[in-house]
Order: C-alpha cells, then sequence, then structure tokens
C-alpha cells in the first residue's frame, strides 16, 4: 500500500517552539536536528497526538483533531527512542513481517519467538522499526532510530528505511544528530534554533 498524503503542520506550537510550519511529502525524509533539550521529542509526542499542542496537523485531508488519538497514531506512526513492549515475544507484537525485511536488518523467522527480555537495546530498536512498518502507517515520525546501533548496523538501516519510505511513499520526519546521517538520508533538514525551527542548506 502506498500513501499519497502529506504531513502537514500549521503553526504548531508545544513548549518553547513557535509557530512550526511544515508539509513533509510523500515519500520525503525530513530530518531534524537541535540541541539537547529544544524539543525535537516534544514535537514528534505533540504530531503523534500524545502531547497537547497549538496549531492543526494535516495528513492529506485528515485532520489530527478529527480523529480519536489511537486511530490517528496508526496512521502517523511514531517509533520513539526508547521504545515499549508489553508481550512476552516479539512476534507478538507486530503483523506480519516480510522474511526480506527480517533479513534487512539483520533477523530471521525464529526472531519473532525471542522472548522481549533478552533483546539488546539495538536489537529492541530495529525490532520497533520492523514492528511500526509491519502496521503500514502512512507517515513515519522517527526519534534517533539508530542511537543504539553500530555504524554497520546503522548503514542497514539507514539504507531499509530510505527504500521502504520510497516504496511505499512514506512522508518520514526523522531526528538525527549526526551530520554524515542526516547527509545520507535528509531530502530536506531543518535545526530547532531558540523557538524557531530554520531550514539547513
Ligand atoms: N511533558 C513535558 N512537560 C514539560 N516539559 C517537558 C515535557 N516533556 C519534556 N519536557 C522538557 O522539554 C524540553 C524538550 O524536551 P525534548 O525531550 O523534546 O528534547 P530533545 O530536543 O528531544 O532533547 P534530546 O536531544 O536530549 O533528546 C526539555 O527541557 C524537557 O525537560
Amino acid at each position: 500500500m502506498t500513501t499519497t498524503d502529506a504531513l502537514r503542520l500549521d503553526k504548531v506550537s508545544i513548549g518553547h517552539l513557535e509557530d512550526v510550519t511544515l508539509a513533509v511529502a510523500p515519500g520525503e525524509i525530513v530530518c531534524l536536528s537541535g540541541p539537547s533539550g529544544s524539543g525535537k521529542s516534544r514535537l514528534l509526542r505533540a504530531i503523534a497526538d500524545l502531547e497537547p499542542h497549538d496549531g492543526d496537523i494535516w495528513l492529506g485531508d485528515r485532520a489530527q483533531s478529527q480523529l480519536p488519538g489511537h486511530e490517528w497514531r496508526g496512521l502517523v506512526m511514531l517509533v520513539p527512542a526508547e521504545s515499549q513492549w508489553w508481550a512476552p515475544s516479539v512476534g507478538e507484537h507486530a503483523r506480519p513481517i516480510s522474511q526480506e525485511d527480517l533479513a534487512a536488518l539483520g533477523f530471521d523467522r525464529e526472531t519473532l519467538d525471542w522472548q522481549v527480555g533478552r533483546l539488546s537495546s539495538g536489537e529492541k530498536q530495529r525490532l520497533a522499526l520492523l514492528r511500526a512498518l509491519s502496521f503500514s502507517p502512512c507517515a513515519l515520525l522517527l526519534d534517533e532510530p539508530t542511537a543504539n546501533l553500530d555504524d554497520t548496523a546503522t548503514q542497514r538501516c539507514e539504507s531499509w528505511l530510505l527504500e521502504r519510505a520510497r516504496q511505499l511513499s512514506l512522508p518520514v520526519l526523522w531526528v538525527a544528530h549526526d551530520s554524515r546521517q542526516i547527509e545520507h538520508v535528509a531530502n530536506r533538514h531543518y535545526r530547532i534554533e531558540g523557538s524557531r525551527l530554520k531550514e539547513v542548506r
């Protein structure tokens, strides 16, 4: 399934971040950077309807304010830096995941039977990405998706996310600190400076 809907923010304010107006087109990756504590994660949480905020957020012609939070989050899916796991095994958290996707991030079918308690932080992070994509979202919000990964795993994840974002035409908002990563994945890059989002060219 592909989406043709852009993710649009119209004068969104949260915390000390003011009047964020931004559109992420289908298949586009927009990176968001900024100093620690500048409000990157809070902005993603606001877009996911997990924090109250001012301004409007749209996916195509669907407004965040018109949908129940859980429905919106099924469409506009947040992958937080620290993923949450609630059932005993990995596979209980996801819809079916293809062999190809599992292999792309270094797993196989047996991984779905693994107990969550044994997962390393890097395994959790990669599996949270696979889990999110298994639910066929229409937009993705990624909060430092490779923070716990080594260089090889980071590059595998970046390549896989780039390919899937394009193939599924997903608008992606991606919080990143690493300038090499931003250079590699971003179509556009914005940085939080004070209370504003500024495009980096
Ligand atoms: N629910 C909340 N209510 C009030 N303040 C909050 C809330 N959640 C976070 N904050 C504060 O808002 C600021 C921005 O937090 P946020 O987690 O968005 O930062 P960040 O830019 O993602 O930082 P980092 O790069 O360190 O992860 C921080 O000062 C944080 O303490």
